[in-house]
């Protein structure tokens, strides 16, 4: 995963000037030389902007490995990104175009922005009206922004005029937070594309009247969790006991929440006749919330199915990139699922839901058989949205661990059980297990020493989740020994650290991105094996580039990272924030996916760089310091505003002890900085979900390694 074969550099003091520093090593090449000086293996696993913009779409085409075709989801967003502030806010505007990776303007009409050029727009509160006078509303995104920190809300009339509303407050979590945000709604990330995918997935109902409260505990319970979902009814305002919580209330429950994790949300407003506590004497109040949980950009909206079908036609028609959870919930206890009603809810739910939800209390054990007989009729028609369908009470807790779409999950430590019979993780791995369905497997580590904390980790989290599971952690032995690893009865994946090479190994069966990065880290069960046989298929993957995508976007969004150079600004307000190529140290990238990645190896192609957007060092540990200069030497521009530096991003994979304090030397001078424990707690988190499917979020495992890597 990190490369290590690195061109000789001479070693240099700290203080050591830029221009000294990058004198050319003896060994080092020009910087357009097509010539490698890393291994194959180091180099490939590192093209930064492809990764960033997609791996997974990165395939091999059918002209062989070398065409590869790149093909990129994350678009530059098009048009103009309108940024409402409040007066003294305009830190916001910055911070918007810092992340997306635009220039930006606070004083031009909007309606006078040209068409093409993509601009970040800033417009005081008070200015709105006069702002968009004459302007296609269909070319520009609004988004009212508001800090909470005074307490105030933000006017409700202006939220209703904007596509967008975004709540801050100036923590550590806001960039992040903005992040997430921005990448959600411009379509730049879309979580659910990527749990649909999964065998199973499981989200956590949190009952807590006040978001606070979880937060201590938010890491280890959602351990085996895909999303959290936020039971909106459930939350109690302080002074307003017994009513509806306050959107301006909600609003930062929400903002604390989203700060706080990594994981999808799913926005619930259950009413009272379904075991919740939102009146249902006005519909209207759902569509409220639920149109605003859309504005706040969130990633899934429970909307339940007895809501008029005009509020249910309006929230799909708003919905943007948020995912609409349709949901029918009866209690009564003598609904079947044998009856007509079953296939009428499901096909009106259907109509406006991406996921249908089906859940109904009951009685007896049967009830459950006839449930799955009810998803099998569902799952034999071949198309329309998913079903996640249980039963409730402890008669139906069979149906909990069958489900396999987003079944809900509750947590010990939680407050109370939003529903009765929910089941943990754990219950539901070891359910399964007992009846058959999740089968003991021998996991392995194979590979140097290092992978030794790696694999102890990971045996942690598979005692939390009620794994059956081993994993054993081996040296790589002599040629052949990987090959009588996998062909032992009981194999059930493997993570292998340092990676092979796709050209080495003996799996005949490829992801997608391992075929195109070139290197297998992680060898992961399709298919579960036939009773008594074992005839479990594997496939060779690469969780690396997710561990560096994932570590690359908390703070920009994925297209700041495209290579092409931004269009020039076309007048004096503006503020180009410089997006420009990835710049590596220590290594150089070669082969199909090099395109856009530079090595810095000389200081003629220093001279030649004005902003780097990207560095990337991967010097060994005694030489770290030697690109301490260089961060300095990029600090800042003079034009840019306080924390901008004239490169942004700043990626150290140097792994050990390092000479010196690169992170920090980057971070004092304004980079966003980023080690290479965050990609491995990454990496990490995609090998927990390659090899056993389920999720362990980055939080927890960083929380586990504490400041050491494990
Ligand atoms: O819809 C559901 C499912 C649920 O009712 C359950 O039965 O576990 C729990 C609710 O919090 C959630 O919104």
């Amino acid at each position: 995963m990190i490369p290590t074969a690195l061109p000789p550099m001479a070693p240099l003091l700290d203080e050591t000037p830029v221009s000294n520093v990058l004198c050319d090593p003896p060994t080092a090449l020009p910087a357009n030389s097509s010539t490698s000086t890393s291994t194959p293996n180091s180099s490939s696993a590192l093209n930064i902007a492809s990764i960033v913009s997609n791996p997974d779409q990165v395939s091999a085409s059918s002209t062989g490995r070398n065409g590869v075709h790149v093909s990129n989801s994350s678009e530059t967003p098009s048009g103009t990104v309108v940024i409402v502030f409040q007066p003294g806010q305009e830190h916001i505007v910055h911070m918007v175009a810092e992340v997306l990776g635009k220039p930006w303007t606070t004083e031009t009409a909007i309606s006078t922005l040209s068409k093409t050029d993509v601009v970040v727009a800033g417009v005081v509160t008070d200015n709105l009206e006069r702002s968009l006078e004459g302007c296609d509303r269909a070319s520009v995104i609004l988004v009212n922004t508001h800090s909470v920190e005074d307490g105030s809300a933000p006017d409700d009339a202006l939220t209703e005029r904007c596509d967008y509303e975004f709540l801050y407050s100036r923590t550590p979590f806001l960039r992040r937070d903005l992040t997430r945000f921005l990448s959600l709604i411009l379509g730049q990330t879309r979580p659910h594309e990527d749990l649909r995918t999964k065998t199973r997935t499981n989200f956590i109902s949190t009952t807590f009247p006040d978001v606070h409260a979880a937060l201590p505990n938010l890491d280890i319970l959602s351990v085996g969790s895909d999303a959290v979902e936020i039971r909106v009814d459930l939350l109690v305002e302080p002074q307003c006991e017994g009513k509806v919580p306050s959107l301006k209330y909600v609003g930062q429950q929400l903002m604390l929440l989203r700060q706080h994790t990594e994981l999808p949300i799913i926005f619930t407003t259950r009413c009272t006749k379904e075991n919740g506590k939102f009146p249902m004497d006005d519909p209207s109040l759902f569509f409220k919330y639920l149109r605003r949980a859309i504005q706040w950009g969130v990633e899934y909206v429970d909307v339940e199915l007895w809501l008029p079908e005009d509020i249910r036609q309006r929230l799909a028609e708003v919905k943007g990139n948020s995912v609409i959870m349709s949901a029918f919930h009866d209690f009564s206890g003598t609904w079947k699922w044998t009856s007509s009603d079953a296939s009428r809810i499901f096909n009106e739910s259907a109509k406006y839901g991406d996921i249908v939800k089906m859940i109904a209390m009951v009685s007896t054990i049967e009830e459950n058989y006839e449930l799955e007989y009810f998803r099998s009729t569902i799952k034999s028609r071949g198309s329309g949205p998913p079903l996640s369908a249980v039963n409730m009470g402890q008669m139906g807790q069979l149906s909990r661990a069958l489900n396999t779409v987003f079944s809900p999950i509750t947590h010990p430590l939680l407050p109370m059980i939003a529903a009765p019979g929910q089941l943990t993780a754990a219950e539901i791995n070891e359910a399964l297990h007992i009846m058959g369905q999740l089968p003991k497997r021998d996991l392995y580590a194979i590979g140097s020493f290092r992978s030794t904390p790696q694999s102890m980790f990971m045996e942690k989290c598979l005692n939390e989740l009620g794994l059956p599971h081993s994993i054993t952690c081996i040296d790589r032995g002599p040629k052949g020994s990987m090959e009588s690893i996998l062909s032992q009865p009981q194999f059930g994946g493997a993570s292998l650290n340092p990676p092979v090479a796709t050209s080495t190994s003996h799996i005949p069966s490829l992801s997608d991105a391992a075929r195109a990065i070139g290197l297998i880290d992680t060898i992961a069960a399709t298919s579960p094996p036939a009773a008594g046989t074992n005839s479990t298929r594997f496939i060779g993957e690469n969780a690396a580039w997710k561990g560096i995508r994932a570590t690359l976007t908390r703070d920009y969004v994925p297209s700041a990272y495209k290579v092409n150079p931004m269009p020039q600004p076309r007048s004096s307000h503006y503020e180009v924030s410089g997006v420009g190529s990835i710049y590596t140290v220590g290594f150089k990238a070669y082969g199909p996916l090099a395109v856009g990645l530079e090595p810095f190896t000389s200081i003629q192609s220093v001279k030649l760089v004005e902003s780097p957007f990207v560095i990337v060092s991967a010097l060994p540990p005694e030489k770290s310091l030697l690109v301490q200069p260089l961060l300095r030497h990029y600090r800042s521009n003079g034009r840019a505003s306080p924390h901008s530096t004239r490169g942004k991003v700043y990626l150290d994979l140097t792994s050990g002890a390092r000479k010196g304090d690169p992170l920090g030397v980057a971070r004092s001078a304004g980079w966003t900085a980023y080690g290479a424990e965050d990609v491995t707690a990454w990496t990490t988190v995609e090998t927990l979900r390659l090899l056993v499917g389920q999720n362990v979020p980055f939080d927890f495992v960083r929380m586990a390694s504490g400041r050491s890597l494990f």
